[in-house]
C-alpha cells in the first residue's frame, strides 16, 4: 500500500481550490493508494500536519499550495525517504514551475501517481532551508508589501511592487558585504536562487538549477529610479545581466555582513522573515531532497 498524504493550503492562489478525499480517489487506485487529505488552517500548520503524516508513515507527502506551503512541508523532509508530491495552487508557483509541473490538477496528479522520483538541492539560510530562492532589497521588501496586502494575486504583487518603489529610499542606509568583498551601501538586490523560477514566470536566474550542486547569486548595486524601470523591463524580456550594475554568480556559499543593523528583512521562498543577526550564512545541501517530477 502507497501512503500519499496531501497537505493542502486553502488560501493558496486565489483562496478557493481546495478538495476532498473524493475528488482525488478517481485518479488512483484502491487497495494500491491510500490516501489523506489534510487542512492547513493557519501559517506554519502545514508544517505540523506534516510531522503528523512523517509519525503516520506516510509514503508520499504532497504540498497543496504555492511555494510557501511547499516550504513548510518539504523542510520537514529532508533526511527522510519520504517524497515530495506538488499540486501546484498558489500564486506564482516558481518550484512548480522550474521543475515542469502543470497547473492542471489532472496531470499533476498523474505525475504523484507515476512516482517518478528524483533528488534536487536545496539552500539553507541561517538554519532554515529554502528551495525556491531568497534574498534581501528589493525583494524583501516586495514580499513584505505583498504579504499585508488583502490579494495575493499577481495584481497585488504589482501594487506592493509600486509600494515598494515608492518608499525605496526611506529605510535605514545599510552597509553590506557579499562575501569579503568592498562594503557596498544599500544594494538594490541581493538574490540567492535555487531555482530559475520566481513565478508567475519570472526569472533572475534563468541558468539556475535544482540539481547543479550551485546557488545562482545576483547582486545589483544602489541603482536610480529610472534604472530600476529599465531593470523591470529587463526581468520582464529575461536579459536582467544587460543592466551593468548586476553581477551574477555561481556559489556552494554566501555570506552576508551588515554593518549597520543586528537584523535582516528576508524573504525566504517568497514569505518575509525577519531573521535576527547582522551575519547571514547561506549554503547548498546538494540532492537532499526526493521529489516527485514528469518522466
Ligand atoms: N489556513 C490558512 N490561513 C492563513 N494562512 C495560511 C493558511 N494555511 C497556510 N497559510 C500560509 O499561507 C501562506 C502562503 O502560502 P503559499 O505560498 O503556498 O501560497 P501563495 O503565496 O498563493 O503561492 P506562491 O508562493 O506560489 O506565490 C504561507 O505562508 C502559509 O503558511
Amino acid at each position: 500500500m502507497i501512503r500519499i498524504h496531501f497537505i493542502v493550503n486553502p488560501i493558496a492562489g486565489h483562496g478557493h481550490a481546495s478538495f476532498t478525499k473524493e475528488d482525488l480517489q478517481p485518479y488512483f487506485i484502491r487497495g494500491i493508494h491510500e490516501l489523506t487529505v489534510k487542512i492547513s488552517e493557519y501559517k506554519k500548520h502545514a508544517t505540523e500536519l506534516t510531522k503528523s503524516s512523517i509519525l503516520e508513515n506516510a509514503n508520499i507527502i504532497v504540498a497543496c499550495g504555492g511555494d510557501g506551503t511547499i516550504n513548510e512541508v518539504a523542510s520537514c523532509l529532508i533526511g527522510t525517504n519520504i517524497a515530495l508530491g506538488i499540486l501546484p495552487m498558489g500564486s506564482g508557483n516558481g518550484l512548480a514551475s522550474n521543475l515542469k509541473i502543470p497547473k492542471k490538477r489532472r496531470k499533476a496528479l498523474e505525475i504523484i501517481r507515476n512516482k517518478h522520483i528524483e533528488h534536487m538541492d536545496v539552500g539553507k539560510i541561517n538554519g532554515r532551508y529554502f528551495f525556491s530562492n531568497t534574498g534581501v532589497g528589493f525583494d524583501a521588501s516586495l514580499i513584505k508589501h505583498y504579504e499585508s496586502s488583502e490579494k495575493r494575486t499577481l495584481l497585488g504583487y504589482i501594487r506592493a511592487c509600486a509600494t515598494t518603489f515608492r518608499d525605496i529610499n526611506k529605510n535605514t542606509p545599510l552597509s553590506i558585504v557579499v562575501d569579503e568583498e568592498v562594503p557596498m551601501a544599500n544594494p538594490f538586490i541581493i538574490l540567492i536562487s535555487n531555482s530559475n523560477e520566481m513565478g508567475y514566470k519570472l526569472s533572475l536566474t534563468p541558468k539556475a538549477s535544482l540539481q547543479d550542486g550551485l546557488l545562482d547569486v545576483l547582486v545589483i548595486k544602489n541603482i536610480s529610479r529610472i534604472k530600476m524601470l529599465w531593470l523591470g523591463f529587463l526581468i520582464l524580456i529575461r536579459k536582467v545581466h544587460w543592466l551593468k550594475e548586476s553581477r551574477s554568480f555561481q556559489t556552494k556559499n554566501v555570506h552576508i555582513k551588515c554593518n549597520q543593523s543586528d537584523f535582516f528583512d528576508t524573504q525566504v521562498d517568497g514569505e518575509h522573515k525577519r531573521i535576527d543577526t547582522n551575519e547571514l550564512t547561506i549554503s547548498l545541501v546538494e540532492k537532499s531532497l526526493f521529489v516527485l517530477t514528469p518522466q
